[in-house]
């Protein structure tokens, strides 16, 4: 019987490489209960052993050792393949790569777990090719060209058109695991342990556990990353304004403009995301109208002052914190999911009061998704608002020539990184 942290780990593999599922939905679907573990969305159960918090929190961090590095650790199992294993024996072999190159797992205990995933015909062969691999120890990831093989050709190819030689710097962020980053209610105080950033983000250790810190149950604070604070900063919503927020669940965000003592409205069209969201507000105090409603159709009775587009996208921006993206999408998402966006964009021109301010965000890295969207939102009668460098203390090469922002996952690299987001502000001329 394997052990349930790695039949875990080789669970979450399954779902995301084989079955093309999101990381988080597989997480979701995995038995902690003793039930059948159901698969949303496809209608599909099937029985499983549960999983103790402890070894599900385990096998996420070896599914998620093998996502970043799957490129590597392929080219390192590579030469003593003779043909292509089935999903679930390369799967195992990745795992047990992954442990022995990546996680310190003693040579002995990453070799026998891995044997044990997979049925006994393969054994011999997951036993004697992890054998070699732990012969080489580490030592065999040296000399790979790591953030090209562990990038998807097509990524590598958009961010180099986009960033130049910024993308070998880009791939290698993707290596390492996020910090957690809290913003905080106005007035409240940061857990012990964090680095204070500039803008007023708080930041922990990769691995740190949110719900365990003080205050979370309080509602002193939410998950929110560096970059992803910064959109709804430069709304610069003020006390009384009518603010709409388009797409607005889990509500990083919309907690932030609630904050300023604005009178909010947050739009998600997704019930189970809008429930997540009202969650939320209630542990944090925060007021905010909430309409669950498709925000391209929605007709509110009244314009608004200022509205934040916090678009949906591929979230090419998170992969630190989301190592499934790359694996789970195609050049064919970008382009729908820019599509989706411009017509979000049109909707919020069309609600927005004359002399209002629009800013529209995504945390994607794909030009199509961000900077793509700056040119055409003159046809819907919104003017450039341009961000200037001192609105974003510390991060000055986040703002453009033309006033967008643009943070990628390797800046602030000495301080852990941050996501990558595009934003854009504009305004409605008045009369
Ligand atoms: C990038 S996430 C928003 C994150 C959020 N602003 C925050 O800071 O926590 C995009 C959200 O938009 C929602 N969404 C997608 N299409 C939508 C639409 N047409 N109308 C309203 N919400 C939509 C998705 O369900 C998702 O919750």
């Amino acid at each position: 019987m394997a052990n349930p942290a790695r039949r875990a780990a080789a669970a979450l593999l399954d779902a995301v490489l084989t079955r093309h599922r999101p990381l988080e939905e597989a997480l979701d679907a995995l038995p902690t209960d003793g039930k059948p573990h159901k698969v949303r969305g496809k209608g599909e159960a099937r029985p499983g052993a549960a999983v103790a918090p402890r070894d599900k929190a385990a096998g996420h961090r070896i599914a998620a050792a093998v996502l970043r590095r799957a490129g590597s650790l392929d080219a390192v199992l590579e030469p003593f393949l003779r043909r292509e294993p089935p999903p679930p024996v390369r799967n195992a072999l990745r795992i047990g790569a992954a442990e022995l190159l990546l996680l310190a797992t003693p040579p002995h205990a990453a070799v026998a777990s891995a044997v044990d995933l997979v049925p006994a015909p393969f054994a011999g062969l997951v036993n004697a090719v992890l054998r070699r691999v732990a012969e080489a120890g580490p030592t065999a990831l040296e000399g790979l060209e790591a953030e090209r093989l562990d990038t998807p050709g097509w990524l590598w190819t958009a961010w180099h058109a986009a960033y130049g030689p910024a993308v070998r710097s880009i791939a290698a962020a993707h290596r390492a695991e996020a910090p957690l980053d809290l913003s905080l209610k106005p007035g409240a105080a940061a857990p012990e342990g964090g680095e204070a950033l500039p803008g007023g983000t708080h930041r922990y250790p990769a691995g740190t556990r949110v719900t365990e810190l003080p205050g979370f149950a309080d509602g002193q604070f939410w998950v929110q990353d560096a970059a992803a604070a910064l959109p709804a900063r430069l709304l610069g919503a003020r006390p009384g304004e009518r603010v709409a927020d388009l797409c607005a669940a889990p509500g990083g965000k919309t907690a932030q403009l609630a904050a300023t003592g604005a009178q909010v409205v947050a739009v998600e069209r997704d019930p189970r995301r809008a429930a997540r969201l009202r969650e939320n507000l209630a542990r944090l105090d925060l007021p905010a109208e909430l309409v669950v409603a498709d925000a391209l159709h929605w007709s509110p009775e009244a314009r608004f002052d200022a509205i934040l587009l916090d678009a949906p996208c591929t979230a090419t921006g998170t992969i630190r914190r989301h190592p499934d993206v790359p694996h789970l999408k195609r050049p064919k998402d970008v382009a729908s999911a820019a599509e989706l966006q411009r017509g979000l964009l049109a909707a919020a021109a069309a609600r927005l009061a004359p002399g209002g301010r629009l800013v529209f965000a995504t945390c994607s890295l794909q030009a199509e998704e961000g900077e793509a969207h700056r040119d055409a939102a003159a046809a819907l009668g919104l003017a450039p608002d341009p961000i200037r460098a001192e609105e974003l203390p510390g991060l000055a090469e986040a703002v453009t020539p033309s006033g967008t922002l643009r943070t990628r996952p390797d800046l602030w690299a000495g301080r852990g990184g941050m996501d990558g987001f595009f934003a854009a502000r504009f305004r409605k001329p008045a009369g």
